[in-house]
């Protein structure tokens, strides 16, 4: 069987209307494709909790939940992910890079421009969507 997990990812939008995208370094999983910040919610973490805490680790930043977004589970080659999105704003900081390989800030019509890791595919379009 393969390994599930659950992650949350933080879709920051600033006052220009764009999007925080992260290129994964190639030393992480799924190497050299973009992706929103946030990462693995640990056992007995609520998903908001995980993801301040997930982005203040990784991008030094503390945010403010807005709203949840849309959910997708996708079946990698080698474990399950079960995303969940939710959507943020950067209330204290600046976005640095620590563990990603890069960190760019895209208008939501050019975030197709991107080679997007494909559990996050359906959170793209459903943003494309939006406006
Ligand atoms: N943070 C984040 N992870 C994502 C997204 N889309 C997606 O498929 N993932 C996958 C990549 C990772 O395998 C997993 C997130 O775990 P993580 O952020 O702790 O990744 P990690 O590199 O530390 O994982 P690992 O190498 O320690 O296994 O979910 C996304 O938009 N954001």
């Amino acid at each position: 069987m393969k390994k599930e997990i659950n992650v949350v990812a933080a879709i920051i939008e600033n006052e220009h209307n764009e999007i925080l995208c992260a290129l994964r370094s190639p030393e992480m999983s799924i190497p050299n494709m973009w992706e929103f910040p946030g990462g693995k919610v640990e056992k007995d973490e609520d998903i908001f909790s995980a993801l301040k805490r997930e982005i203040q680790e990784e991008l030094d930043c503390t945010i403010d939940i807005s709203n949840q977004f849309i959910s997708n589970t996708h079946e990698y080659e080698t474990f399950i992910v079960h995303l969940k999105s939710i959507k943020c704003k950067i209330i204290h900081g600046t976005p640095k890079t620590s563990e990603h390989s890069s960190l760019i800030w895209l208008k939501r019509e050019n975030l197709p421009s991107l080679v997007w890791a494909p559990a996050d595919v359906p959170i793209v379009e459903e943003l494309m969507n939006e406006k």
